[in-house]
């Protein structure tokens, strides 16, 4: 049976027992936080990552969710490309496309994907051009603490280095304050060129949702939630810390097996 936690400082901790079991309460958290994002606002702007988070997400294609989501209001964006073609197997984009975007009724023109013929360095410039505009006509809404984008949900998948979106450990760009979309292109996982959201728009978020799975991340998650001090590495993970916003981890067993208390292991 899956556990909450509220955490005293690090959000929400779901654990579950298996990987289908986080699935299901994963979509059916993302449908309640879309209900209650197009009651207020009208819109869903929603932006994904990569990795293992979008087939945890497919559930979505499926009943009741097809026919209940409001799928016309949905605004999709990433939270970090890998700077490839978009027809390309290393595409967040396409991993999306594939598995969700094509299922369900979303509108072609609420999809907005990076220029994939740009560099890394135009291409995050653009992006940032387009969310501005987006946040002017508040199809994204506005940050009242900062002057950033305030997405109504951020999903992040977490790798065992504790990185996030496209922000690896001790690289430069976890110190970005200005930019709202910037580029590496000295990615440690491979494609080295990639696009990010910076920490100041993951952090100006309504929600933000952490998803991590196996035990190649139990470290990284003790790291990133426990109380750990601060001659540990601090873990971009940790640094996902939204200043107003919700943040909600999804564990599996083994990636919660290393949080203190151990009664997950
Ligand atoms: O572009 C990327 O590489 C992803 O956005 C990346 O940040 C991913 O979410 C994590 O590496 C976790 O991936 P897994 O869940 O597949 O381990």
């Amino acid at each position: 049976m899956a556990l909450f936690i509220k955490h005293k400082d690090r959000g929400e901790l779901r654990v579950h027992e298996n990987l289908d079991e986080l699935s299901t309460d994963l979509v059916d958290y993302i449908a309640e936080l879309s209900e209650v994002s197009v009651k207020d606002r009208g819109i869903f702007a929603i932006a994904l990552s990569g990795g293992s988070l979008i087939s945890l997400m497919r559930k979505l294609c499926e009943a009741p969710y097809n026919k209940t989501v409001d799928w016309a209001k949905w605004y999709i964006f990433w939270a970090d490309e890998r700077v490839v073609a978009k027809s390309h197997a290393d595409s967040n984009y396409k991993l999306a496309k594939d598995h969700i975007l094509l299922k369900v009724p979303i509108v072609p023109s609420h999809v907005h994907s990076i220029n994939d013929s740009l560099s890394a360095e135009e291409a995050a410039d653009e992006y940032e051009f387009v969310i501005r505009q987006l946040v002017r006509t508040r199809v994204v809404g506005v940050s009242e603490i900062s002057d950033c984008p305030k997405f109504d949900l951020i999903l992040l998948g977490m790798g065992p280095d504790g990185h996030v979106a496209s922000l690896f450990p001790n690289h430069p760009v976890l110190d970005e304050k200005d930019e709202w979309v910037t580029f590496i292109t000295d990615s440690p996982k491979p494609p080295p060129e990639r696009i990010t959201f910076t920490l100041p728009v993951i952090n100006s978020a309504s929600n933000v949702i952490v998803v991590a799975t196996g035990s190649s991340k139990a470290e990284a998650v003790h790291l990133a939630v426990d109380d750990v001090g601060p001659d540990s590495p601090l873990l971009p993970a940790r640094m996902v810390q939204p200043a107003k916003g919700k943040l909600v981890w999804f564990f599996d067993k083994l990636a919660a097996s290393k949080l203190e208390g151990s009664q997950f292991s």
